[in-house]
């Protein structure tokens, strides 16, 4: 069957609905309504290229030629096989279902990642002949192509380090496949932290990200933290503690926010709490880590409050989150029981109107990377008292976290950024630009934040002083524009 054939086959579902939408044709409606798909937010290399603008329609505002061109590449790598589907659609991605391709299979055999029969028993032999073969699943992730929705998502893509080269992007195709690769990049380093379990990410082509299918059988996702039928309250707060404790392993360990957090964006697999769409977390250093920080915080307490169970105060959260130590701990800081454990003994739970009243200020508050940078007004909302508290959340922590920051990642952390593209992969010329671009994310951390936005208030005062008294010199010695002009007539009627 051919890759268009097995295409045709997609069976789409509206996530939100979770209802089957019948079968679904991408094919036909490429051909049907290509003409009429508005693609003028993708026209924005005019006079470039002359590409026939059907041609870069999209049906679902992902399955246009283009991305057809990369998930065959992915066939024809042997990386994946057999789409099967559907699982999710959503305003930026979809998420489609598939088995690993030959290559993947090999890999594992190589590797011995799977347990495989032994080799010697003859029996093991016959039954592999007969059972049907064990492949992995994957979930391939396709970005859409539509640039709209993530217009507003620049800003966190902006202010982040490692994709500092590929800032004010306006190529939307470009934008998206940055956009891919973060998330790629992002779910990598989580995943070879070993701290929180997420998918096991496999490949990133473009704007299509294949990773491990978190799935419960018989080709079922596992479900979200949203879906997730709990026991009993017990339950409920089992999962509480145990996001309370990723969102500090995520920052100390994994150095970053995941900035979209909920019980959407969490999984429960295996008994286990996995992250996933972690497109727009940024490192601590992004200027607005701390207010994502604090709006995941606010989202995972608006839901298990609604679940019933007792909830920390905000601000008690963020603090155990941020803080390198913790008082009275003597776990291990990366081991997510003995952070659980912690939990329930050392915070406490949120009762009173007092307590509601100092979440409503701390979520007021104007988050700033370091105290130096703390704004008057901000001074002036805090009694004495209040202000102790938001020097220990952020000065002393911010001390240690942003301003002699040195790069914490192990070593293994990292990514070897080993990409097989090659001219093999089936992609036109149109596509080769985009992988030039490749070298623009680096993983570095900076050792030293340079720029007027990192400089703190002593050097910014001196910097404009020394400005003022450059422009006065220059000043005194400058000619009158007047006379500048009278000079210039001078010359010319000279002439
Ligand atoms: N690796 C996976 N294994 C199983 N299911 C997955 C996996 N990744 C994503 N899903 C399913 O697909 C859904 C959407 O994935 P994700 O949250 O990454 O995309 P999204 O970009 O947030 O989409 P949306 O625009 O709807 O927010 C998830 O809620 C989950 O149900
Ligand atoms: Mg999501």
């Amino acid at each position: 069957m051919s890759f268009e054939d097995r295409f045709e086959k997609l069976n789409v579902r509206d996530d939100d609905r979770h209802e089957s939408a019948g079968d679904h044709v991408n094919n036909r409606i490429l051909d049907k309504f290509a003409n009429q798909i508005k693609t003028d937010e993708l026209s924005f290399t005019r006079g470039k290229t002359n590409k026939d603008k059907a041609n870069r329609a999209t049906v679902e505002n992902v399955l246009d030629p283009r991305t057809m061109r990369f998930l065959q590449a992915l066939t024809s790598r042997g990386v994946i096989s057999d789409f099967n589907g559907c699982i999710s659609t959503g305003k930026e991605a979809n998420v489609y279902h598939a088995f690993a391709g030959y290559k993947q299979n090999q890999k594992k055999d190589k590797t011995g990642e799977e347990e495989s029969p032994a080799p010697d028993s003859v029996e093991n032999n016959a039954e592999e002949e007969e059972a049907p073969e064990e492949r992995d699943e994957y979930a391939i992730k396709i970005y859409k192509t539509s640039i709209l929705v993530f217009k507003d998502r620049e800003r966190y893509v902006d202010g982040e380090f490692r994709f500092r080269k590929s800032r004010s992007q306006h190529n939307p195709r470009k934008m998206i496949k940055i956009w891919a690769e973060k998330e790629y990049r992002n779910l990598r380093r989580i995943y070879q932290s070993g701290v929180i379990p997420v998918p096991k990410p496999i490949e990133i082509k473009n704007n299509v990200l294949v990773m491990e299918f978190l799935n419960r059988g018989n080709g079922f996702a596992s479900p979200r933290l949203r879906d997730y039928p709990y026991k009993d309250r017990e339950e409920i707060s089992y999962f509480y503690y145990n996001m309370i404790a990723d969102i500090r392993l995520l920052y100390q360990i994994c150095r970053l926010v995941h900035a979209d957090l909920s019980e959407y964006n969490t999984i429960v697999h295996n008994g286990e709490l996995y992250f996933i769409d972690v497109s727009q977390s940024v490192q601590p250093e992004h200027p607005m880590s701390l207010d994502f920080l604090r709006m995941d915080i606010k989202n995972v307490n608006l839901y298990f409050a609604k679940m019933g169970i007792d909830i920390f105060p905000e601000r008690l959260i963020f603090q155990f989150t941020i803080s390198e130590t913790l008082p009275n701990f003597d776990g291990d800081y990366k081991n997510l029981k003995d952070l659980m454990d912690y939990i329930p003994k050392n915070l406490t739970v949120k009762k009173t109107a007092e307590d509601e009243a100092e979440d409503e200020v701390f979520r007021s508050l104007y988050l700033v990377r370091n105290l130096t940078g703390l704004e008057e007004r901000d001074f002036d909302r805090f009694t004495e008292g209040k202000f102790d508290l938001l020097k220990s959340l952020l000065a002393h922590d911010n001390q240690k976290n942003f301003s002699d920051q040195k790069p914490v990642e192990p070593e293994t952390l990292d990514d070897d950024d080993s990409d097989e593209d090659d001219e093999t992969d089936g992609e036109s010329e149109d596509e080769t630009d985009e992988e030039e671009d490749d070298e623009e994310y680096s993983d570095e951390e900076p050792k030293i934040l340079k720029g007027k936005k990192y400089e703190d208030k002593d050097e910014k005062k001196a910097r404009k002083k020394e400005a003022k008294e450059a422009k006065r010199e220059k000043r005194k010695t400058k000619i009158k524009k007047h006379i500048k002009k009278k000079m210039e007539k001078k010359i010319k009627s000279k002439k």
